[in-house]
């Protein structure tokens, strides 16, 4: 197939480098110049995944109308906040029959719009026949490794869902599909906000006690969420939900995490954020969930304490206090 990739960050490029190795005629947009010049030329990304060669096939461009130009999928993998600029700015070149596949993982600030609703927005209502949500337990960099690694393909067209499950899966990429993208969404933007939450415990010193609590409850308030968004509930148990949300508290790869930790360890939010290049989504995704939950009257604790040490200055250890000392509850209520 003839694949674009937008966005050259760790999981762009590990999703290139794939889909080249699968056969595919790829190629993958780079926002910095300086990248695109070192991917082309020395055949590596030493800004967002060093240390991986690149697939000798994979085309490197700064280009952005090249990434969509005669694709037959296209795949999205930028930072939220800036997909709806990025996807303004392709329209009016935008392949009609293409697959358009999502792998970025956050909810939009301000507008507390999804990925599916940015690009009902920006690309039309009728996009989201074409549209696929890629979502699971996936760090970048072990995918890029080869270590066996599992997926979900969810979209509510059937065939596009199996389109994209057929041009990722390899040997070491298992791609299952679903009919539940709001739900693979919602995953894959709420355990971000989690992982941060398990970050903070593990920084503030607490032991596994805790992080598994807060795993456990941080699964009910994302179901919660995903209940009044309209998602399967069973999607939260599956590798977007749970598996994603065990993978990014437990695993030292996760951005969102160590950033918890930091936050947990003393430091400001303004000085982690100054000595990182990369993309921690849930911190700004920890916002939108917050006001997202409060206008659909949904209880998300957990979430509301991230929100409240990242973005109102509450003490860490306060937030946990308040969180200890809520009203005593069945466990199902
Ligand atoms: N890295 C992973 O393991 C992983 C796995 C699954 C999903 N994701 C998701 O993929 C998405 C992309 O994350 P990543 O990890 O590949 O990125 P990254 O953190 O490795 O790199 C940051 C990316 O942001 C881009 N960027 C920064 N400012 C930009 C701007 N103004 N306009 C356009 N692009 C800009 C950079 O070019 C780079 O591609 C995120 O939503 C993330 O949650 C990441
Ligand atoms: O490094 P994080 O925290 O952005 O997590 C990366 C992926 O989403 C894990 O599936």
């Amino acid at each position: 197939m003839k694949i674009g990739v937008i966005g050259a960050g760790s999981w762009g490029t590990a999703l290139a480098n794939l889909l080249a190795g699968n056969g595919h005629e790829v190629v993958l947009w780079a926002y910095e110049p300086e990248l695109v010049e070192e991917m082309t030329r020395q055949r590596s990304n030493s800004l967002f995944l060093p240390g991986v060669s690149l697939h000798p096939d994979l085309i490197c461009t700064g280009e952005l109308s090249r990434s969509v130009l005669e694709r037959e999928l296209v795949l999205l993998v930028a930072p939220t906040q800036v997909a709806r600029g990025l996807l303004s700015t392709l329209a009016p070149c935008w392949p009609a029959e293409a697959v358009l596949v999502n792998a970025s993982k956050g909810i939009e600030l301000t507008t507390l719009a999804t990925v599916s609703d940015i690009v009902a927005q920006t690309l039309g209502a009728g996009m989201l026949e074409h549209y696929v949500v890629l979502s699971g337990p996936t760090f970048a960099r072990e995918v890029a490794l080869g270590l066996p690694s599992l997926i979900v393909a969810a979209s509510r067209n059937e065939q596009a869902a199996r389109l994209a499950q057929s041009a990722f899966s390899n040997q070491t990429f298992r791609v299952y599909t679903s009919d539940d993208p709001v739900g693979v969404e919602l995953g894959g933007a709420i355990k971000n906000v989690l992982a941060i939450a398990a970050g903070i415990s593990d920084g503030l010193g607490f032991g596994h006690n805790t992080r598994a609590a807060l795993i456990t409850r941080g699964l009910v308030e994302m179901r919660r969420l995903g209940r009044a968004m309209g998602a399967r509930d069973e999607s939260f148990s599956g590798l977007a939900g749970m598996g994603d949300l065990v993978l990014t508290c437990t695993g030292d790869l996760s951005r969102n995490r160590t950033v918890g930790m930091k936050l947990g360890q003393g430091m400001t939010l303004a000085a982690i954020l100054a000595e990182m290049r990369m993309v921690a989504e849930g911190v700004k995704t920890s916002e939108s969930v917050y006001f997202l939950a409060q206008s659909k009257g949904v209880e998300m604790p957990i979430c509301e304490k991230v929100f409240e040490i990242l973005h109102r200055d509450k003490p860490a250890r306060e937030a946990v206090l308040e969180l200890m000392t809520r009203e005593l509850k069945a466990e199902y209520a």
